[in-house]
């Protein structure tokens, strides 16, 4: 599916009449992390497009605006530039706005300044000094001399008409600049990223000292929210189809629309034949029970696994399984439409527990970043699928999720659950996926866990999995050869899951794990340990 009909399907959850901090995102790594420096202040805020239209934002209450930075240079021809319409918006509303690294350069850009390649790039940390007698608002409580962490080739060579500098870098003489009439700064640091220690008293500066907002958002307000608006937009009959598949997500997901609309939610497992261990059996027990949640299990897995057969690219198999998933919720919807008809019902809306971390990485969602692989829910969506989406969590990270989880009152096995992803195993089995790799894969993914469960390390990891590689080595068995597949084993720790770097399991473990996959799976003989980061790795292989 294209990005702006993704865009047009998933209906995200919007604050309605909350005063709120508009990001627009140029494309830059960061943007997440300027929006959830915001939220960690208690304050309410929206990721848009750079190039979102006036319209949109006129259709909230904006209190402040901040330009994202980006991997592009202003100057160049086809970068991305805020629309004039925005620019009028916020002259006519006199919303202050922080421009940040290709942020500040789009203002310096646009508003007369110049902006030119420096000949000296900055990557890391930096020491800014406030210019001399500077009190800028914005550094308000800060010493005189803080760390910043630079990321940027180009540099301002002019400051536009009514600016002037309040901080410097040996490197660069424009590092901060003001205009306390229209209510514009420029940043070329990244106060949203950890290496800046101070930089969230910047931000607190600009959006409570400067802009004045409240403090009070918090994160149940995203459940109340949710569940006022999905019961107008589903209507008094209409019914929800949820994808389900017992992940944090999905059961946040599912137990908010439980509270909204009762029995008129159904959820569904799909069975895609890639499940691990047993899996759709627990999952309906607990959801169930622990959750209250009404699920039913499709099995689906003969369908699946016929269309992967002999495929073997990653993004292949990714968008099948995304196809073909929808597939299965079209049908069940119609089901659940032929039962509801009489009653003048219908089913026209499916349920995801679609995260932001899924959305950046599969297309080019706000602002124009690079796709790096395609999640089933996102990019794999088939161009035909006629349910429209709900997806209430688009906007938060996997600890956001939690956090949410944890105020709603889920249980903690079902908060704390490592993620598996939708395709699940199939992109765990690097090359052809057959039943046989499946069920190898399976048990030796249950062994790894129990042995992480056991041994205790299991809440202090991020993500642990095992992967089938498809090569096969030579071993020794008994007095006999043996010729088969080798296994990875990954742990990472992470929390948000968009840097990640290897756990460091200690060896005993890692020695249990060993005999007992070589020794208990057939067709398995050397296991090895993943110690990649992301990036430059991802989580998983495919
Ligand atoms: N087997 C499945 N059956 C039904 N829906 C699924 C299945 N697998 C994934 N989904 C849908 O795809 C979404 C994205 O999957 P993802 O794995 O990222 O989230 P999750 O399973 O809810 O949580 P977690 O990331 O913790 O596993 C889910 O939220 C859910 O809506
Ligand atoms: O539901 C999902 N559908 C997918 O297509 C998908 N691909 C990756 N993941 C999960 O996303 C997180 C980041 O993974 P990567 O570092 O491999 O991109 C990790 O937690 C991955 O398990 C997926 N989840
Ligand atoms: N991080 C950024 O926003 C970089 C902006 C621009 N691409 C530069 O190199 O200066
Ligand atoms: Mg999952």
């Amino acid at each position: 599916m294209e990005t702006a009909e993704y865009m047009k399907q998933s209906s995200r959850l919007s604050n309605y009449g909350r005063p709120q901090v508009a990001i627009l995102d140029f494309g830059s790594q960061y943007s997440h992390l300027i929006a959830r420096r915001v939220r960690e202040l208690h304050v309410y805020c929206e990721l848009y497009s750079c190039q979102v239209d006036a319209k949109e934002l006129e259709e909230h209450e904006i209190i402040a605006i901040i330009l994202s930075g980006g991997p592009n240079s202003v100057y160049e021809e086809g970068a991305p530039h805020v629309s004039q319409g925005v620019w009028d918006l916020i002259q006519k509303n006199s919303i202050p706005v922080l421009g940040i690294c290709y942020g500040m350069q789009e203002m310096a850009h646009v508003l007369g300044g110049a902006v030119v390649p420096g000949l000296k790039h900055e990557y890391g940390k930096a020491i800014a000094r406030r210019s001399e007698g500077c009190n800028s608002v914005l550094f308000e409580d800060m010493p005189e001399e803080f760390q910043m962490w630079m990321s940027h080739g180009d540099k301002l060579s002019k400051v536009p008409d009514g600016f002037k500098p309040v901080a410097a870098t040996d490197n660069s003489e424009y590092v901060a600049i003001e205009n306390l009439e229209t209510k514009m700064w420029g940043l070329q640091f990244h106060p949203e990223v950890t290496h800046s220690p101070l930089g969230k008293v910047v931000l607190k500066n600009f959006v409570v000292g400067v802009a004045g907002a409240k403090q009070d958002w918090v994160m149940t307000d995203y459940a109340q929210e949710f569940i006022d608006r999905v019961v107008q937009q589903v209507g008094p009959k209409g019914h929800v189809i949820g994808a389900v598949s017992g992940g944090v997500d999905s059961t946040v997901a599912a137990v908010l629309m439980t509270r909204a609309i009762g029995p008129r939610f159904h959820a569904v497992l799909v069975d895609n034949g890639c499940l691990r261990k047993d899996e759709a059996t627990k999952v309906l027990k607990r959801m169930k029970e622990d959750c209250k949640v009404n699920l039913k299990c499709v099995d689906a897995s003969d369908r699946f696994l016929s269309k992967l057969k002999g495929v073997t690219d990653p993004e292949q198999k990714r968008k099948i399984i995304g196809t073909t998933f929808i597939d299965v919720f079209q049908e069940e919807a119609t089901k659940i439409e032929e039962e509801v008809k009489h009653e003048g019902g219908s089913c026209d809306w499916l349920l995801q527990g679609t995260l932001y971390p899924d959305v950046i990485e599969s297309i080019s969602y706000k602002g124009p970043s690079a796709t790096i692989k395609t999640h089933h829910n996102v990019g794999g969506l088939p161009a035909t699928m006629k349910l429209k989406l709900i997806e209430p969590l688009r906007e938060l990270f996997k600890d956001e999720v939690r956090e949410l989880g944890m105020a709603l009152g889920i249980d903690e096995m079902s908060v704390w659950r490592h993620p598996f992803p939708g395709p699940g195993l199939a992109i765990r089995i690097l090359g052809e996926v057959t039943p046989e790799r499946v069920k190898m894969l399976q048990e030796a993914d249950d062994i790894v866990i129990g042995e992480l469960w056991k041994s205790g390390h299991y809440r202090k990891i991020g993500q642990a999995f095992v992967v089938l590689l498809p090569v096969k080595s030579v071993g020794v068995m008994g007095d006999g050869r043996t010729y088969e597949f080798v296994a990875s084993v990954r742990c990472v720790e992470t929390t948000d899951y968009m840097t990640a770097d290897f756990y460091h399991l200690p060896y005993e473990v890692m020695g249990t794990m060993s005999s007992r996959v070589i020794n208990e799976v057939r067709g398995i003989n050397r296991l090895c340990y993943d110690i990649s980061s992301k990036p430059p790795s991802t989580i998983e292989w495919e």
